[in-house]
């Protein structure tokens, strides 16, 4: 990992302009002077909080991972005194995260795996098929009974 300086609050207070705009974000330095026209929440945002810590408007956005590893692109120091929280490191949080849902989503897909599949739900079975001949030959049977009976009357009728 490339060496990175270190950086006072009131170094980085004097980057707050749109030619030279820094910002603090989870205790690194980032220099978007390059990427104010390219910041899809628009370069008045990042304006507002240059030269100033921005860790908690970046967080209040829920930037993607994305985002946050474009943090790491821009990056060109650290700032001075900053005490490292795990949650605070914003794109390590990120990059623990990923490993995190990573990890989620193996063990998921192992539970899936392993799912039984239950007879009763499968109509392709043999109780599915008995059930389906069932219900084409009820119907069936009580068409021809009502056939019978029909027939039966007018035959009756005729010859009375
Ligand atoms: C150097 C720091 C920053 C980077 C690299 C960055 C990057 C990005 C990126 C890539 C997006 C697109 C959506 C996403 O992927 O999450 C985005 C959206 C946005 N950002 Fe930032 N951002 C930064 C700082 C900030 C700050 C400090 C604010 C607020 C003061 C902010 C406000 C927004 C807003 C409001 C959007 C949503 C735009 C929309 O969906 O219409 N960003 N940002």
């Amino acid at each position: 990992m490339e060496a990175h300086q270190i950086y006072t609050l009131s170094q980085i207070s004097s980057h707050n302009g749109v030619n030279d705009c820094w910002v603090a974000i989870g205790g690194k330095v980032i220099d978007v002077t390059n990427f104010l026209q390219e910041h899809p929440g628009g370069d008045v945002l990042l304006l507002e909080v240059a030269g100033k810590d921005a860790t908690q408007d970046f967080k209040a956005i829920g930037h993607s991972k994305g985002a946050k590893s474009l943090l790491l692109r821009y990056q060109v120091g650290v700032v001075e005194g900053f005490e490292a929280k795990a949650e605070e490191d914003v794109a390590a949080a990120s990059k623990d995260r990923d490993v995190a849902e990573e990890t989620a989503t193996g063990k998921a897909t192992q539970t899936m795996t392993g799912f039984p599949i239950e007879d009763g739900d499968d109509k392709s079975n043999s109780h599915g098929r008995e059930f389906g001949l069932i219900q084409f030959l009820v119907p069936l049977l009580i068409a021809c009974l009502v056939f019978w009976y029909r027939c039966s009357s007018t035959i009756t009728e005729m010859f009375s």
